[in-house]
């Protein structure tokens, strides 16, 4: 059984003229990584949310969010809660903002145990010992404030925080952007090693591709609201099969090409005041179409993925 399925999930919000997640269909094994990819406003932190049953409030939603194989869009909020206590945790963009600046780290690591389980205080405090050693965190920062520690040290906390319940899926939205460059190395090869060490099922939401390779076992692409391909890491950075994955290729900087010359995405995403036929992505496409104008491609299986664009057959013979 997957720890995450999301089916045809649809998010519509008011006053917006298409829907934000638009059929959005995605599956994390048990012990998996799947990275999250796209443009700022395709739909990646609504999706990670939706995977916590986090909604807004004024949203018409349909589809099915299954953790560990129950529906979380069908629960009572009980029933949410305990699974946000102990089934899914989620790492989020700015450590600081997580944490209350008043409480001690050690605090912030034993509250969710003591409260949801009723652990003792010796009991959570040997489980927050064992994490912080798992995340390079010497013992002492359990009687230090948030304040007394650098970013990239708040970030090891929260991923501790994560993890003290042992969740059967980790929720990662942008979790190195607020760090320096150094940190952010740090802290990805952390992840990778606790997600083998734990063998947690990792959502990691980016806008990097690049970064999605080196950390996941499967990538999925989104583009205005839709997955529009998924496949193993390195078949899709290889050999992309959409030409919006080819050009966000193109468009991200390489630690190991630092120099190779980058190549913007022309145009702009849909907004969600503009109604949409046809491709997404049609627009911006080199390879566009009148069919591409006309017809929304259906997600297709292809080897080991989907992709879902009209011309992906011909467009991977000639190599996009
Ligand atoms: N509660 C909300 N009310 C209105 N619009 C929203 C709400 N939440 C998200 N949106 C809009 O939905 C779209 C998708 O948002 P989302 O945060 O999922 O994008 P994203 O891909 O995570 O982008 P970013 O990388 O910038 O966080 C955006 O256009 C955003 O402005």
């Amino acid at each position: 059984m997957n720890t995450l399925e999301i089916e045809e999930l649809r998010l519509t919000l008011p006053g917006t003229a298409r829907p934000v997640l638009n059929g959005v269909t995605l599956a994390v094994g048990a012990g998996e990584t799947v990275a999250l990819v796209g443009e700022s406003g395709s739909g990646k932190t609504l999706t990670s949310r939706a995977a916590l049953g986090f909604l807004p409030r004024d949203a018409e939603v349909t589809g099915v969010v299954r953790v560990a194989g129950k529906d979380l869009l069908t629960m009572t909020p009980e029933e949410l809660r305990g699974v946000r206590a102990l089934t899914v945790s989620m790492i989020f963009q700015e450590p600081r903002t997580s944490l209350n600046p008043l409480r001690r780290i050690g605090d912030f690591l034993t509250e969710g145990l003591r409260t949801n389980l009723h652990w003792t205080a010796q009991r959570a405090g040997d489980r927050a010992r064992e994490l912080l050693d798992a995340v390079g965190l010497d013992d002492r920062v359990l009687r230090q404030y948030p304040h007394e520690l650098s970013g990239g040290m708040l970030q090891r906390v929260t991923i501790a925080a994560a993890l003290m319940s042992d969740p059967a899926l980790l929720l990662a939205d942008e979790p190195t952007t607020a760090l320096d460059v150094t940190t952010q190395a740090e802290i990805v090869a952390l992840l990778a090693d606790l997600r083998t060490r734990f063998q947690t099922a990792l959502l990691f939401v980016t806008h990097d591709l690049h970064l999605a390779a080196a950390i996941s076992d499967r990538v999925c692409v989104m583009y205005a609201g839709r997955i529009v391909e998924s496949g193993p890491a390195d078949a899709l950075f290889d050999k992309p099969r959409h030409p919006y994955t080819a050009a966000l290729l193109g468009s991200t900087p390489r630690l190991d090409h630092p120099r190779k010359r980058l190549d913007a995405i022309s145009g702009q995403p849909p907004d969600l005041r503009t109604a949409l036929s046809g491709c997404p992505f049609a627009a911006r496409c080199p390879h566009a179409t009148d069919l591409c104008r006309a017809e929304t491609p259906a997600s297709t299986p292809v080897d080991g993925g989907t992709v879902a664009c009209h011309h992906h057959e011909l467009l991977s013979l000639e190599g996009i």
